[in-house]
């Protein structure tokens, strides 16, 4: 897996784009990009930036697990050379000087893949179904909020503009006039994507007032992870140009509905190209059927990946102003209400879509889960529950309703950890619990509103 030979490649494109520096970055857990900046030459010269392996352990809060297991892996933070995949190669282009972005594979010195990396995780994966001749087919849809800058740590959220709506009173839901009223942000948004060739399909107004949806086309799962990880960093970047953030957080106004990332999935023969998820006569396959039914066994148990914060289970809790976020892991034709919806298409775009993740959640994890969990599914020749006809909004087979008992069932399948790879389940579950713990000693205003002078 090391990218060597691409040298050449990256010769030629830093010399036809005249880069004269090079942002080296990875994904960390959350999906956040970290690195090191270096001068072009160097980094043609064969320069390879180190970061130590830690970067994968950090809690949000910037803290580290106390966990033994790791410690052990970790005596001193071991460190990484960061490798560049040459197809991961963007311009930055919001910087003054002509500077390159480059996604980069990590490997300790010795060689060995860095097993912790989001990215490593989702190739692994993908090694699994190139090995039995498939090529899994990912689109992603990405929702956000844009809302008015504010620094105060404890503050309502309020959408930044006119026709978007004031939340509830006035929401403009897939009104054209609303998305135009951000021209100016979304305009810079486009050309900032089309220089860095993103592959953006759609742009609507969703829900919730201040909220949006992109659409990616459709491709390889690792090329359009790395796009929804450049997408996020660029909107951020965009909005603070225009005096507003953009954000991914799952639920972050308790009275509008949450913000997804949904992923539509089918699985081609390596082939011949073939959509193996329809039969001849255009009906859905038998491992069409075995991958639903290893997504309704699996998911369940690798929620952490697809909802990865406290605060990612509000989005999934049913309330008036939860939209159509799913509460369980059901299937049915075109509909919304469950977890996994198969759109109506013609047999060769035969799909499903899983609907369960965040926009909070890591794109690689995202996609490296729910493909595992299909993968099981297609190894185990699993049979799916009939499919939901009308609202699921009251039935199905729940998912665990908090991060800790989710944390719970990861922790006890055996399964997806040997897909996921060990280490990766084992220090991503500390990781986790370290954020929980310190989620939990912050007293809320509701506890003190409820209980102060009451108990
Ligand atoms: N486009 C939609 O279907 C809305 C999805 C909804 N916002 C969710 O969080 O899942």
């Amino acid at each position: 897996m090391s990218n060597r030979q691409e040298q050449p490649l990256l010769n030629d494109w830093f010399q036809n784009h005249g880069i004269t520096e090079v942002e080296c970055l990875v994904s960390d857990l959350t999906g956040i990009l970290k690195g090191k900046i270096m001068p072009a030459g160097k980094y043609l010269n064969g320069g390879r930036p180190r970061l130590p392996d830690s970067i994968f352990i950090q809690t949000v809060t910037g803290g580290y697990p106390d966990d033994e297991d790791i410690r052990f892996w970790n005596p001193a933070e071991r460190d990484m050379e960061l490798v560049p995949d040459a197809n991961a190669i963007y311009l930055v282009p919001w910087a003054e000087d002509p500077t390159a972005q480059i996604i980069h594979d990590c490997f300790y010195l010795t060689g060995e893949p860095v097993e912790l990396a989001p990215r490593y995780v989702l190739k692994r994966v993908l090694e699994l179904y190139a090995a039995r001749g498939w090529t899994p087919v990912i689109a992603p849809e990405v929702e956000f909020y844009l809302v008015k800058t504010n620094t105060d740590s404890d503050y309502p959220l309020e959408p930044p503009i006119g026709r978007t709506g004031r939340q509830e009173s006035s929401r403009q839901s897939f009104s054209i006039d609303a998305v135009n009223e951000f021209d100016p942000l979304f305009e810079e948004m486009y050309d900032y994507c089309e220089a860095m060739n993103l592959d953006l399909d759609t742009l609507i107004h969703e829900e919730g007032a201040g909220q949006m949806e992109v659409n990616f086309q459709h491709g390889d799962p690792l090329t359009l992870a790395d796009q929804v990880v450049m997408f996020k960093r660029t909107l951020r970047e965009t909005a603070l140009r225009h005096g507003i953030y953009a954000t991914f957080m799952a639920k972050p106004m308790a009275n509008e509905p949450g913000s997804s990332m949904h992923i539509h999935q089918s699985l081609l023969d390596t082939k011949d190209g073939h959509n193996v998820f329809a039969d001849a006569d255009g009906q859905p396959s038998k491992l069409f059927h075995h991958f639903i039914g290893g997504l309704q066994r699996y998911l369940p148990s690798v929620m952490p990946l697809l909802a990865p914060n406290v605060n990612s289970y509000r989005r999934l809790m049913r309330t008036e102003t939860s939209g159509s976020a799913p509460i369980n892991v059901e299937w049915g034709m075109d509909n919304r209400t469950v977890g996994l919806r198969v759109p109506v298409s013609p047999p060769e775009a035969t799909r499903v879509e899983n609907r369960l993740a965040g926009a909070d959640a890591n794109p690689y994890l995202v996609m490296a889960a729910s493909l595992a969990c299909g993968y099981l599914g297609l190894l185990g020749r699993l049979e799916p529950r009939p499919p939901m006809v009308g609202s699921a909004w009251s039935g199905g087979n729940k998912l665990p309703d908090d991060i800790g008992p989710a944390l719970d069932m990861l922790h006890d399948c055996q399964p997806l950890a040997d897909i996921l790879g060990e280490r990766f389940t084992h220090s991503y579950l500390a990781v986790k619990r370290a954020e929980h713990r310190a989620y939990f000693q912050v007293i809320s205003s509701w506890e003190r509103e409820h209980l102060l002078l009451r108990v």
